[in-house]
């Protein structure tokens, strides 16, 4: 828990403005918030630090699409992404025929996002600067889908953020969830491995006590009163720099959970 301060008007635009001074905001680690400012500027270059997140979101997207509806997809659905960072899932989705909302804490990838969905002519997506608690009491179950992916693992308190997915979202909608696995392999893969052996991200971009185990999420989600309806691994060659789905949940995974209709 800390205090964000936001960064300076001239970064942003008028509806920014309002919201960017600084304040005491719960459940957010300035540090990570940090990290992902800095970098914003790459976000949509395909061959950064952000190109694991250019590789794997077709995949996401298809995994998501699918349980929501296996035949139209993701079209007219209202979803709201959850750390949303400068918009490679939330614009994919939007492309799809979704009318998206992507928060996230962190100005300037929410800056790029904007611009870069203006340059590319993307109709149906907003962004905005809100703590998902917060956005959970403004627009409680006002959301068909809710996606939050890689975002956990760098929060303060992770079960805070899925309750207020499940507020967020319609009795009958769906939540999606990926992180990271908490074990030596996703050590070695995730951080060794990703971080110092083939530099894929910057060094310090994970940090190993905050991977969450399925088990652990399953009971975050349990005790939110979602219903865990799939898992599934997300699995990299680095010889063939392939990525691919696969049952195998040691490294990085995917939740699709649903709230039951009372
Ligand atoms: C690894 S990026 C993932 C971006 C996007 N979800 C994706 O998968 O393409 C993590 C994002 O989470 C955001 N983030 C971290 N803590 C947050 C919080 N408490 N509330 C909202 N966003 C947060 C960061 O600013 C960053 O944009």
């Amino acid at each position: 828990m800390t205090t964000l301060d936001a960064a300076p008007d001239s970064q942003l635009n008028s509806a920014d403005t309002a919201e960017a001074k600084p304040r005491t905001v719960h459940n957010v680690d300035a540090q990570e918030i940090a990290k992902f400012e800095a970098l914003a500027s790459k976000w949509w270059d395909a061959n950064s630090e952000f190109r694991p997140l250019h590789q794997i979101n077709p995949l996401r997207l298809n995994w998501i699409s699918d349980h929501v509806d296996a035949s139209i997809g993701l079209a007219g659905k209202r979803v709201l992404d959850v750390g949303c960072g400068g918009g490679i899932l939330a614009e994919s989705m939007a492309r799809r025929g979704a009318d998206v909302l992507g928060i996230d804490m962190g100005l300037a990838p929410l800056a790029v996002g904007r611009l870069h969905a203006e340059q590319e002519n993307v109709q149906g997506i907003e962004y905005r600067q809100i703590p998902v608690e917060e956005l959970a009491a403004e627009m409680p179950e006002q959301f068909d889908v809710v996606t939050c992916m890689e975002m956990l693992e760098h929060v303060p308190d992770p079960a805070s953020i899925v309750e207020a997915c499940m507020r967020l979202v319609k009795p009958g909608g769906y939540v999606f969830f990926s992180t990271i696995n908490r074990n030596p392999k996703s050590y070695l893969f995730a951080i060794i491995g990703a971080e110092y052996v083939l530099r894929m991200l910057p060094r310090g971009t994970h940090e190993y006590q905050k991977f969450i185990r399925p088990s652990e999420l399953a009971g975050f989600i349990r005790d939110a009163g979602l219903t865990l309806q799939d898992m599934i691994g997300l699995h990299f060659n680095p010889l063939t720099q392939n990525y691919w789905l696969a049952p195998n949940v040691d490294v990085n995974y995917m939740l699709a959970t649903r709230k039951v209709a009372p």
